[in-house]
């Protein structure tokens, strides 16, 4: 037997040993030195195996089932693959080999704040500040492209002609390390900025881009036939109602010590439960509490700007704004239960006359599908409300029962783009939400008027709904209705409709 194969074994026992005595420290201390020592002996298994302890966490990375047996560097031959590679399950700081990227966060100059590093490749791995994945939840159909083969591991992005369609910042905002703490203000220069990290081979990639396009609503259409809307062949280019826009892309990218102090919780409390959380694929988020930057597993956000960019922050001339959550089936497919796409509807409209009026138009559209509960929980609650008596009085209580809570959009975060964007007052803000509110105002952004959306847009079935929002604190200009009005809210019911 090679004195690896030994070692190997060695650290079997070893780790059989750790598992039955987990609950005496001292003797899983002990442990886990011994472990230790031997992986320090071996050069090759050093950034491999490796054993730490926190109050009730053990991890260890024992050679890959996927190997071919050896761990010794001679024994290799062949080139190893992304899927043959020894498997790193974690790091820790200082060891060999790891030497992360300096990052400052909320550095004014981008250089000195450093790139957010976040690949496993080669010559990656050890310069990660990051922890997570490009991409938000599609890092999951790159991790697919790749075990399929349809994606080559050393693939590089060629970024030539991808840089922004405009200049955004940067702000003040982007060098106050408190108010952006959910996206990387430099996201979209990053192939510039970093360039010469990237000639060095180290993966670097923007997490913004921006771009302009045309974009046709049937609705706005409309509005241009009943002069609603004119056509001024700039901002309204045509009859059609098509619109001239600039879209910004954003995707997460998370300050932890930032995160956590929004929410006000500390910083270890928010890292353990995203581990715990998401099935401990995360060990970084425990054992590398010197990387401050994650980049989660979630959707991000789209800015719809009518008008010259440049006047969003611009303090001399009114700026109407709707920031609104995703709802596929209301959004797009136009389901009738909620206000959610003629509430959108408004906000462009809205924000496309203020532009068309010498000011900004802006309409911030976030993935936060079903309060941030996922579609299948929100049908779930639409079976609830249906098989009972539809009632605006029950409508919070119904995802309650399912969901244990009926939000989960945390809005806290959601300043940020704003932020980003320069935006420190909102003349006209598209929306009723008083968590919105709160969230945009506690940042120190101004908000001038408050605009429901008009009651002549609110579909009937979505009656229950909003009544049932103005009842827990959404802002109205009309009337709040007590508990016993709100019991006589009621939508309709299945057997009312021919299926
Ligand atoms: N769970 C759940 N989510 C819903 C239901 N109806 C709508 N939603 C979601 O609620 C969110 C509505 O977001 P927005 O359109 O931004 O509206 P809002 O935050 O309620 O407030 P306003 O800005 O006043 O429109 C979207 O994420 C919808 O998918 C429901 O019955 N159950
Ligand atoms: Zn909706």
């Amino acid at each position: 037997m090679s004195e690896s194969e030994n070692t190997h074994q060695l650290l079997q026992q070893l780790l059989t040993v750790v598992s039955s005595i987990q609950h005496d420290q001292k003797a899983l201390t002990a442990a886990v030195d011994a472990i230790n020592t031997r992986v320090n002996s071996l050069s090759d298994v050093k950034e491999v195996t490796s054993v730490a302890t926190s109050s009730s966490t053990v991890f260890v990375a024992p050679q890959s089932p996927l190997d071919d047996g050896s761990i010794s560097s001679s024994a290799v031959q062949k080139k190893p693959t992304p899927s043959t590679s020894k498997i790193i399950l974690t790091t820790y700081p200082g060891r060999m080999g790891i030497d992360p990227l300096p990052m400052v966060w909320g550095h004014a100059n981008a250089k000195e704040r450093g790139p957010v590093v976040v690949g496993r490749g080669p010559q990656t791995h050890g310069r990660r500040n990051a922890i997570g994945a490009h991409g938000g939840s599609y890092s999951i159909y790159h991790a697919l492209a790749l075990a399929t083969q349809e994606l080559s591991a050393d693939h590089r992005p060629d970024f030539t002609n991808t840089e922004p369609v405009c200049n955004i910042g940067p702000f003040p905002q982007w060098s106050d390390p408190k108010k952006i703490v959910a996206m990387d203000p430099w996201g979209h220069l990053a192939p510039e900025i970093f360039k010469s990290n990237i000639d060095e081979g180290i993966d670097i990639r923007p997490t913004i881009a921006v771009t302009k396009a045309h974009m046709h609503l049937p609705e706005l259409e409309h509005s241009v036939k009943a002069g609603r809307l004119k056509v001024d062949g700039d901002i309204v280019v045509n009859e059609l109602g098509e619109l001239a826009v600039t879209k910004f892309a954003v995707e997460p990218c998370w300050y932890l010590p930032g995160v956590a102090e929004r929410f006000g919780v500390d910083e270890g409390t928010l890292r353990r439960s995203l581990f715990e959380n998401t099935g401990g694929s995360f060990p970084e988020l425990i054992t590398r509490p010197d990387i401050k930057v994650f980049l989660p597993p979630i959707g991000g956000l789209t800015v719809y700007c009518f008008g010259d960019p440049a006047k969003m922050s611009d303090r001399s001339v009114k700026l109407s704004l709707r920031i609104h959550d995703e709802c596929n089936g209301s959004d797009v497919f136009g389901s009738d239960i909620c206000t959610c796409r003629p509430y959108l509807l408004f906000g462009i409209e809205e924000a496309v006359k203020e532009a068309q009026n010498g000011g900004s138009g802006v309409v911030i559209y976030f993935r936060k599908e079903g309060r941030a509960l996922g579609e299948v929980t929100k049908y779930l609650v639409y079976n609830a409300r249906k098989r009972g008596i539809d009632r605006a009085s029950e409508y919070f209580k119904r995802t309650e029962n399912i969901a244990g809570v009926k939000d989960m959009r945390f809005q806290a975060l959601m300043p940020d783009i704003l932020h980003w964007l320069g935006i420190t007052k909102i003349d006209r803000m598209l929306s009723m939400s008083n968590m919105k509110y709160e969230a945009i105002v506690n940042q120190g952004i101004e908000i001038g008027e408050r605009v429901p959306i008009p009651d002549d847009m609110i579909p009937a079935d979505s009656r229950v709904e909003i009544d049932a929002k103005i009842h827990a604190g959404y802002f109205t200009t009309g009337k709040v209705l007590t508990m016993e009005e709100l019991s006589t809210v009621q939508g309709r019911a299945w057997e009312d409709v021919d299926h």
